[in-house]
């Protein structure tokens, strides 16, 4: 594996236009070796387009996209780089085992099969059909498949849609031990607690547009502040717009008689609903992921 200091991925000003829609506005981005990066962002925002351009599957519309310090096809030529895809390319029929032999015959230089196995913790499935095996399972021996050509960088677009909560922590938990031997790391999601509880950095992205990057903590520290919850009779739209104007707010939602502030300083707002409007039952909590990615990002997780 390359352990010298060019980034394993180099984004440089990367647009991508699909004919009128530009998908990935401007990327900068640099990842070093042997990080485990979450690409954090909601549908749509361009994380699947900018990991096909890693991939070599596709060409920047401008900008340059390098890995390892070379153009993208040259390093999955050279075996490099391994993607672990979401769907298909598994035969029913076929166990573990001879399904990942039957991968390593395709490569002239591959790591062992029971190796692999190891690796991506499904040993001990190794004679079980492929059929037979869970989504989360049946992740873990795609993951088994794209260790073979031992690459220097590993990307995952998505890789946990539709586990359950223990499938994704086998799944994450083979990829944590396997990624202390240096190999680099970037993955997909929409999940926040997956960003935040397995990734070394969080790259936030929206519109097309890395708006946050850092460890999970400093994300969530971005995005610091309080979730005011009140009463409001009758709310009219001055009110609304008076309690969106109160310093510090940046998110205001009203259901029926119940409304919803985020807001940096929640004294401030809570001072001014309880002496400016006929607000009742105030109550002020902490912000969690889900809210510091709707500051940040403006829209849902
Ligand atoms: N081949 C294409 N032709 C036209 N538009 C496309 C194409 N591929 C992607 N797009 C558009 O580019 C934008 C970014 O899409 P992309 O798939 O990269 O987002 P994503 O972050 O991976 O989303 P998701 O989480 O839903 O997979 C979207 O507006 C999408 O509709």
């Amino acid at each position: 594996m390359t352990t010298n200091t060019t980034p394993a991925v180099r984004l440089a000003g990367v647009t991508k236009d699909f004919g009128a829609v530009r998908a990935v506005r401007g990327i900068d981005l640099d990842l070093h070796p042997g990080e485990i990066v979450a690409f954090l962002g909601p549908n749509g925002a361009g994380k699947t387009t900018t990991i096909d351009m890693v991939l070599g599957l596709s060409r920047p519309t401008s900008g340059s996209v390098e890995v390892l310090g070379m153009d993208p096809r040259k390093a999955i030529a050279r075996g490099l780089v391994s993607a672990v895809m979401q769907t298909g390319g598994l035969l029913k029929d076929l166990t573990v085992r001879e399904t990942v032999a039957y991968t390593a015959s395709l490569f002239a230089d591959s790591r062992p099969v029971d190796e692999v196995l190891e690796r991506a913790g499904i040993g001990e499935l190794a004679a079980r059909k492929v059929g037979k095996c869970s989504g989360g399972e049946q992740q873990r021996l795609r993951f088994a498949m794209a260790l073979l050509s031992d690459p220097a960088l590993l990307l995952l677009d998505e890789p946990t849609t539709g586990m359950d909560v223990e499938g994704r922590r086998a799944f994450w938990s083979a990829i944590r031990d396997d990624a202390q031997s240096g190999r680099t790391v970037m993955f997909a999601t929409h999940y926040l607690e997956e960003a935040d509880q397995y990734a070394d950095r969080i790259v936030l992205i929206s519109k097309g547009q890395v708006v946050a990057d850092g460890t999970g903590p400093q994300i969530r520290a971005l995005a610091s502040g309080r979730t005011i919850r009140a009463w409001l009779p009758s709310p009219t739209q001055e009110t609304v717009d008076a309690i969106t104007a109160v310093g510090g707010v940046d998110h205001v939602e009203v259901r029926g008689e119940s409304v919803t502030i985020h807001a940096k300083d929640s004294d401030a707002v809570a001072r001014y609903l309880l002496t400016e409007t006929p607000a009742r039952d105030v109550e002020i909590t902490a912000k969690g992921i889900e809210e510091a990615f709707l500051s940040l990002t403006g829209e849902p997780a």
